[in-house]
């Protein structure tokens, strides 16, 4: 087999703000034709990881490396491998969707401008709307579009679908798609959970400025958990029940779900010998299993 090759590298990174600690010593890998979601709440250090990609930020210590080249000594040939969306976008509120992008096209010589109509088009994107007439998904969808206009091998998108709407992002999702069967790479960070679960291949996760977890969304779907949603009779009716397998359990007046790992059979079989309403069997959501890593850990009452 033929060896893996990474197209993101990064080793150690960290980045201070002053005093302020934003990233600690991130170490992530994203290998070619990978689509990879980067995901955590507010203030992670979502937006400082994927600037310093970009070279827009020096790192404080450590390294990280895109197709191959340091960010920090080879900026300006990486951007021209890289297809780039911030956050926000800002644009000459004067200048005209056409312009924008043209001059946008006219870093890129050899690209090809086909792709200028084919993405206008498929966004359903007006070029002679003024960018201070368009709405937010639309001047959105207008730096999307430029992220992809020069055919790059990577996309670095920050929080891509924010202000799209949802047959906007279903537009935005098939892109990908083609663009992941072509070989490219997108590594995007995103606050939608289930977006990781729709799109990615894999996915790391980042907690004040720590990642906290890397995983194969194939690998988490197939995850052997389960969820016994068992509805007793009252509030005080509910038996205490132990079990090993039993590793998390959520109450709610009467109804309590037992979050069960392995076979559920024994649990089951402890579970229906007291009195009980009614009882399901639910797998988590792929949403479930990511806030156990999203959310500081909790003490488990009465497990
Ligand atoms: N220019 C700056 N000066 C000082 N602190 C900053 C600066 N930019 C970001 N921070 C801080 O660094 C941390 C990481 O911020 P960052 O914007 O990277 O997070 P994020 O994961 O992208 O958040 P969000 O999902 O809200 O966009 C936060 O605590 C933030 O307040």
């Amino acid at each position: 087999m033929v060896g893996k090759e990474n197209v993101i590298c990064m080793n150690d990174l960290t980045k201070y703000y002053g005093q302020h600690q934003a990233l600690d010593r991130l170490n992530l890998e994203v290998e070619k034709g990978t689509v990879y979601g980067f995901i955590g709440p507010n203030g992670a250090g979502k937006s400082t990881t994927i600037r310093i990609l970009l070279g827009l930020l020096k790192p404080t210590s450590g390294s990280a490396f895109i197709l191959g080249k340091d960010v920090i000594k080879k900026g300006a040939v990486i951007r021209r491998h890289v297809g780039y969306l911030p956050s926000e976008v800002h644009y000459y509120e004067r200048m005209k969707v056409r312009d924008v992008l043209n001059y946008a096209l006219s870093f890129y010589p050899d690209a090809d401008r086909s792709r200028l109509e084919y993405y206008l088009d498929l966004f359903e994107v007006d070029p002679k709307k003024r960018v201070k007439n368009l709405s937010l998904g639309n001047k959105k969808k207008v730096a999307i579009i430029q992220s992809l206009l020069h055919d790059p091998d990577l996309l670095i998108l920050d929080e891509p679908t924010s202000g799209l709407d949802p047959l906007m992002q279903g537009v935005f999702f098939n892109v990908l798609k083609e663009e992941k069967e072509k070989g490219k790479t997108i590594f995007f960070s995103t606050h939608i959970l289930s977006e990781v679960e729709k799109i990615c291949d894999r996915f790391a996760i980042i907690r004040q400025g720590q990642i906290v977890a890397t995983k194969d969304v194939e690998s988490i779907r197939k995850q052997v958990m389960r969820i016994l949603k068992v509805e007793y009779p009252a509030q005080d009716r509910i038996p205490h029940i132990e079990h090993e397998q039993i590793v998390k359990r959520e109450v709610h007046d009467h109804i309590v779900r037992y979050y069960v790992q392995g076979k559920i059979n024994e649990v089951l079989r402890q579970i229906v010998h007291d009195e009980l309403n009614d009882i399901r069997v639910e797998e988590p959501s792929i949403e479930e299993i990511f806030m156990d890593y999203y959310q500081p850990k909790e003490p488990e009452g009465g497990k």
